[in-house]
Parts: structure tokens; C-alpha cells; sequence
């Protein structure tokens, strides 16, 4: 993979770290444009009491100079406004007197596992008597790093004309409905406008309504994102390998996201209950020279590559674990039958899982583009874009006897002005 990050730190810990490695120099850089997409993370309704007083402080430590990057890894820290709340119960030197610290509240022992989060595998995986050794962790604050880090290669995917967004389709039993419009390229600020980062604003309402009613019976719901890329060129993934298509690829990415638990490419799992004369996406010959799809169902991918078409995976999350009525667990310390651990939560957080989605798939598109076109500089990722677009439609395979159109050469090849494969656009921005 061109493009790797890693990430570290615990959700009530000093502070998220992350390390991206692989981005070309000169991708601009700005502080406020990290920051709005880290506050785009926090939105929706339904979401945790804790996205209203948590601040996401950010510091770069390495990989920018001048607002732009400069080809080395890029070191984000994402400080915990809270942290001095947590200084004990999440200190990283031995407490002085343990059982004091069990007194406290935030250093107590969670030994009442939550149904669907991570906290009983964890604990007996890793041997903890408490879980918050691993809820720590499994904690979707984590994506707050993803995101951030996300925002690199949204921004060098947005240099060669490459727009990322997402929407909310479905909340629980609420969705849109299967022919919805696909948001345009400029979309992204009128679906953040919305609560539910929802594209109808009826099905938005209908979809708050159904939070309201689960947040009443003190119950959670998950829901389902689609993620909507603009302008991409074709041939970004391969067919060659099981672990170089970007279907697996994207799919991967988007599992990785705590509680998402179902990934469809296009049409999806809706592909298999239709026939084939109306599940694939048909080829024109487009004006400009560049062939042209009927139809969006295969989502824009085709052997595990990006066929230029606008790119939809959707992704399903699953409702959250912690219910303020809590589910049947046992306790740890006793064996015994007990009440999950009850702590606020969201209700539902669907709409700002959404903008972790950009990230992941923006991260795994980036690494794909900067594969196909390789490059140090983003002048020579674009330069080298542009060389392949050239020549990517340019006619293939010898035409008939007969044959009327462009000229052909001696194999009997089409032979148009303007399609050789060296030739540059003129669109060179
Ligand atoms: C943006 C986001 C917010 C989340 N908020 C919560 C939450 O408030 N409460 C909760 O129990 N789970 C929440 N989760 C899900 C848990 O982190 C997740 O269920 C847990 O880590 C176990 O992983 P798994 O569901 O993938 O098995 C959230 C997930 C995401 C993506
Ligand atoms: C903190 C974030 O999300 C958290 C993810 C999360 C979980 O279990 O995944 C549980 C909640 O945290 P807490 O239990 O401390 O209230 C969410 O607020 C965040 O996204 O920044």
C-alpha cells in the first residue's frame, strides 16, 4: 500500500496520535480545514452528550512546513481537552494506592461487559479484570484520528478533481427509497446541513422522529451511509490480485469502523435479487471521446477497479451497545448474572459515522491514485495523471473491412487526431 497510517491512544487518554506515511510533497495544508473535518465528525442528531463539551485540539508534529507537505510522514496529535479528569483513573504510571482509586468513580473496575462492544472478548483475550482496558481502545474516538489524517488524502484527491462525500440512506426501518438522487460533487455542506446528513429532508424528519422514539425507550439504532466519489479516472485498483482490488480493498476499510458490519458495492446485496439485463451499467461512446455508463449499479467499480464512473459503497453500522436500559451480561468479579454497564452514549451515530467513511475510502482511493500514477510532488502525480487520461480512451482493437470512420492504420487500428497515449489535455491546471 503506497498510503499507511497508524494511529494510537486511548479515548480517555492525553491525547490520539497518527502517522501517515506515503503522501507526495506540496499537498496544501491548513489547521482550519483538519479542524472543519474534525467537527464535521461530531455532527448529527442522536449523537453523545460528550461530542458537546470535547474539544478535538489538534497539533501537527511533523510531514507540513509552510502549509504544504514535504513528502514524510505526517504526525497529527489530537489532544483530550478532558484529560484532566483523567489524569488518575487513565495515569500512565502505577496508581500510588490502588483501592483509593477504585473509590473514585472514573478508576473503578468495570467488570459488567456491554453486549456487542468489546469489553468480555478483550478481557479475556488480553487477561484484564477490568474492562476499560479495552473499551479504551475499542472506542470510536479513535476515528477521530482517521479522520484527521483522512483529511490529507481527501485533499490531494481533491487537487486532481476527486470530490469524497456521504449521506445517511437508512436509520433503522427509515431509509430513503432505492431510485434516491446521488448528492453532486458540491453536496457536502447542504447534507452537513442536516441533521441527519440526510439528502430528503422528509425522510431526515421521519428519521429524527425515530431517534426521538429510541431515545425515549432508551434504546439505540444503527443505520446505513453511502459514500459518493466524484471524478475519478478509470483503472485506479486491479483485477490481478485478490488483495489489489479496490472492492476488497474499501470494504476492509469501511469493516475497520467500529460497528459497521456490512459493506455493498453499488447495487450491493440488491444486485442478487435482480437479473442481469438490469444490473449492469450499459457502455456509451460520450461526446468528448470517453466512454459513458447508462446507469450507476455496479458503483462505479468493475474487476476491482475504478471505472470513471461515480464510485457508491454503502456501508451498514449496527445500533451501539450502550443502551441507557441496559442488556443481560454477567459480572467478571463474580460470575454471576448482572446489568451491562450503563454510561451515556450516542443514540444513534450514523450520520457522523458517515464522515468516517469519507476518510477510510478517501485514504484507500489516495493510496490507489498515488499507485497508478507514483510521483514525489503533486505536480508530478498530477503530470503523470494527465499522461495516462490521455491516452486511457483512445480506440482499441482493429475495426472491420469497410469501415467508414477514422482512419486506421496498417493493423487496421482506428487511428483518430488527438487520441495518441503521449498526448497531454490541455486542461492542465
Ligand atoms: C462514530 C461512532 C460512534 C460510536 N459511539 C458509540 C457509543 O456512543 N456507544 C457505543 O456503545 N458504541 C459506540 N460506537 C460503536 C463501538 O465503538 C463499537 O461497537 C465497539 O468498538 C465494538 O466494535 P464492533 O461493534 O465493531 O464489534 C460508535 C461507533 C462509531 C463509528
Ligand atoms: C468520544 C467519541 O465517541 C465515543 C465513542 C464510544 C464508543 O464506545 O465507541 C462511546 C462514547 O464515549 P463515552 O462512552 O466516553 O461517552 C462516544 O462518545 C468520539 O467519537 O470522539
Amino acid at each position: 500500500m503506497t498510503l499507511r497510517y497508524l494511529t494510537a491512544g486511548e479515548s480517555h487518554g492525553p491525547a490520539l496520535v497518527g502517522i501517515l506515511d506515503g503522501l507526495p510533497a506540496g499537498v496544501p495544508t491548513d489547521l482550519d480545514g483538519i479542524r472543519h473535518e474534525l467537527a464535521r465528525r461530531r455532527l448529527g442528531y442522536g449523537r453523545s452528550p460528550r461530542m458537546n463539551f470535547e474539544l478535538d485540539r489538534i497539533e501537527i508534529l511533523g510531514g507540513v512546513r509552510h502549509g504544504l507537505t514535504l513528502g514524510s510522514p505526517v504526525a497529527l496529535v489530537i489532544h483530550n481537552t478532558e484529560w484532566e479528569k483523567w489524569t488518575e483513573a487513565m495515569g500512565i504510571e502505577a496508581p500510588e494506592d490502588p483501592d483509593a482509586l477504585q473509590a473514585t468513580g472514573r478508576g473503578a473496575a468495570l467488570t459488567r461487559p456491554r453486549p456487542g462492544h468489546a469489553d468480555l472478548v478483550g478481557m479475556q483475550k488480553y487477561d484484564f479484570d477490568d474492562a476499560r482496558n479495552v473499551l479504551e481502545r475499542a472506542s470510536a474516538r479513535e476515528t477521530a484520528t482517521r479522520v484527521g489524517l483522512g483529511w490529507f488524502a481527501k485533499r490531494l484527491l481533491r487537487h486532481v478533481g476527486v470530490e469524497v462525500l456521504s449521506h445517511v440512506t437508512r436509520i433503522a426501518e427509515v431509509a430513503v427509497g432505492e431510485e434516491h438522487p446521488l448528492p453532486g460533487p458540491n453536496d457536502l455542506d447542504r447534507i452537513d446541513e442536516d441533521p441527519m446528513r440526510c439528502l430528503d429532508p422528509d425522510v431526515s424528519q421521519s428519521m429524527q422522529d425515530r431517534v426521538d422514539r429510541a431515545k425515549s425507550e432508551r434504546d439505540t439504532l444503527g443505520g446505513v451511509v453511502e459514500v459518493v466519489v466524484h471524478g475519478l479516472p478509470p483503472g485506479l485498483g486491479s483485477h490481478v490480485h485478490w488483495d489489489r482490488k479496490l472492492d476488497t480493498r474499501l470494504a476492509a476499510a469501511l469493516m475497520s469502523i467500529q460497528a459497521f458490519k456490512g459493506v455493498g458495492v453499488g447495487d450491493g446485496f440488491g444486485s442478487a435479487a435482480v437479473p442481469g439485463s438490469v444490473a449492469h451499467d450499459e457502455i456509451l461512446p460520450g461526446e468528448d471521446g470517453r466512454f459513458v455508463r447508462k446507469t450507476h449499479r455496479a458503483g462505479g467499480l468493475e474487476g476491482g477497479m475504478t471505472t470513471g464512473e461515480v464510485l457508491r459503497v454503502t456501508a451498514a453500522m449496527k445500533p451501539l451497545s450502550s443502551l441507557m436500559r441496559p442488556l443481560s451480561t454477567v459480572d467478571t468479579a463474580t460470575r454471576g448474572p448482572a446489568e451491562a454497564i450503563t454510561q451515556r452514549s450516542d443514540v444513534c451515530a450514523v450520520p457522523r459515522a458517515g464522515v468516517v467513511a469519507e476518510a477510510v475510502v478517501a485514504m484507500e482511493l489516495a493510496s490507489a491514485l498515488l499507485e497508478k500514477t507514483g510521483g514525489d510532488s503533486l505536480g508530478e502525480v498530477t503530470r503523470n495523471l494527465q499522461g495516462y487520461l490521455a491516452g486511457v480512451d483512445r480506440p482499441r482493437g482493429p475495426v472491420a473491412e469497410g469501415y467508414q470512420g477514422d482512419p486506421v492504420d496498417e493493423r487496421g487500428y482506428r487511428t483518430p487526431e488527438g487520441t495518441d497515449a503521449g498526448t497531454l489535455r490541455d486542461d492542465t491546471p
